[in-house]
């Protein structure tokens, strides 16, 4: 048998790094047994008694079962940090989520939740930029910014790319991002895409007076070459990099946080692939881990759901999101699987709504997220009757109606694009 690592009542060192889990013991196994072997599996200990684990050993390094709650099928455990290797997310990850969503001794399993502690926190450089930095930027204080997503998602040349770009930068679009799955395709190269849209994006600063961003996908099949890339954009002129995060992996995002701080870019985070792990709420890891680990590294922005729009989410699960993105301290919510985390001054990241959203949404979405909050219209702003510009004003003018309180019928009454973004989306 294993050792014991049931230790309830055990109250976690300051230095201590702690998970929660949801557990679902397989049949025939009671509670106890599953939560001591997921304890044992990620940190020191294996199936069985193993004679080189010296009782020193264990006793300076064992996990501490600490909170154990079988009907709500939960438990904590605090891990000393030397268990650890600071600065690294691989590791953490490999640590308590590595083997032990694949053991046959529970049916499911889930990590909820990690709170770093203060040592660990200080081995990450947390968002470079940050809300604040990207305020700054984009020299935009006041207001949620609007951003778009080219469309459609991959297929245009580097030409109509950018021509699109530049009409939604043109119709008020504060940033202009890539989709997803377009990185370096032979009908849309990097280069060639980057080239010319900066220099749109830089036209229409000069036309419009405001700050226009461009986030180019340098999510590419090696290390070497995402960072070849992001260089590339610093040569351009660029102040953003977009990353998809899921697919490129930790050890990617850690070296490209590295590079963009060379590079003077923002990050921007597409979690495109998070649902493989996120979406089952009885097994993998939350999205709240992924959001905090992305925090830590330091992305700049990161997507985190809509509420209203197409992508899954909860009211509650988003607003976990947003708080884990801008608070300094988040508190504990045990309703909702939140331990307690103090970032210690990590710079907070800009949460980013994306996904099925239409200008006729901005009112609700305003109202859920404030004005701290980068809301991305892709087929509500490309899909408007008047082309791509108006889709963008329309956006503009729901979000002025919104922020002066003036509801969107009354402010159509003399704003034309949005009268026919009403006409189109909203509901009957
Ligand atoms: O990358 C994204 O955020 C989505 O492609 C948004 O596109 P949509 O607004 O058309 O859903
Ligand atoms: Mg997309």
């Amino acid at each position: 048998m294993l050792r014991d690592y049931i230790d309830i009542g055990y109250s976690p060192k300051g230095t201590d790094l702690i998970c929660e889990f949801h557990i679902e013991p397989s049949a025939g196994v009671n509670f106890e047994e599953a939560a001591t072997h997921m304890a044992g599996e990620s940190s020191i200990d294996s199936w069985t008694e193993i004679a080189t684990l010296s009782p020193e050993l264990a006793e300076k390094l064992k996990p501490h079962v600490f909170f154990a709650d079988e009907k709500a099928q939960t438990v904590r455990v605090a891990y000393s940090e030397d268990l650890f290797e600071l600065g690294s997310v691989p590791q953490v990850l490999s640590a308590v989520a590595g083997n032990i969503l694949s053991m046959k001794i529970v049916d499911n399993l889930r990590l909820q939740d990690i709170t770093f502690p203060k040592s660990m926190l200080s081995s990450f450089k947390g968002p470079n930029f940050g809300l604040p930095g990207i305020r700054k930027l984009v020299e935009v204080q006041d207001r949620p910014l609007i951003g778009t997503i080219v469309k459609p998602k991959v297929g245009l040349n580097s030409e109509k790319h950018a021509e699109v770009a530049y009409n939604s930068f043109a119709g008020g679009c504060d940033l202009v991002k890539d989709d997803e799955n377009l990185t370096d395709q032979k009908f849309n190269g990097f280069e060639k895409r980057a080239e010319l849209t900066l220099k749109l994006a830089e036209k229409a600063e000069s036309e419009t007076g405001e700050k226009k961003m461009y986030l180019c996908n340098v999510t590419a099949p090696t290390c070497k070459e995402m960072i070849r890339r992001m260089n590339v954009l610093k040569d351009l002129g660029a102040s953003y990099a977009m990353i998809d995060i899921v697919p490129v992996g930790w050890t990617a995002i850690q070296t490209l946080r590295e590079e963009a701080e060379d590079a003077g870019l923002a990050l921007h985070a597409h979690r495109c692939m998070h649902s493989a792990y996120t979406r089952n709420p009885r097994h993998g890891i939350s999205m709240l881990v992924v959001a905090k680990l992305c925090r830590l590294v330091g992305l700049d922005q990161l997507h985190i759901g809509t509420v209203v729009g197409k992508m899954h989410g909860e009211k509650h699960e988003v607003l976990n999101l947003r708080d884990q993105c801008v608070l300094n301290k988040v508190p504990a919510d045990e309703s909702q699987h939140v331990l307690a985390q103090d970032w210690g001054g990590l710079k907070p990241m800009f949460p980013v709504a994306s996904g099925g959203l239409a200008p006729t949404m901005i009112p609700d979405l305003y109202s859920i997220f404030g004005k701290d909050v980068i809301m991305q219209f892709g087929g509500g702003i490309h899909a408007h009757p008047m082309g791509t510009a108006a889709g963008a004003t329309a956006c503009r003018q729901a979000l002025e109606a919104s922020l002066e309180g003036i509801s969107l019928q009354n402010y159509a009454k003399d704003h034309k694009e949005l009268e026919v973004a009403l006409g189109k989306w909203l509901k009957k």
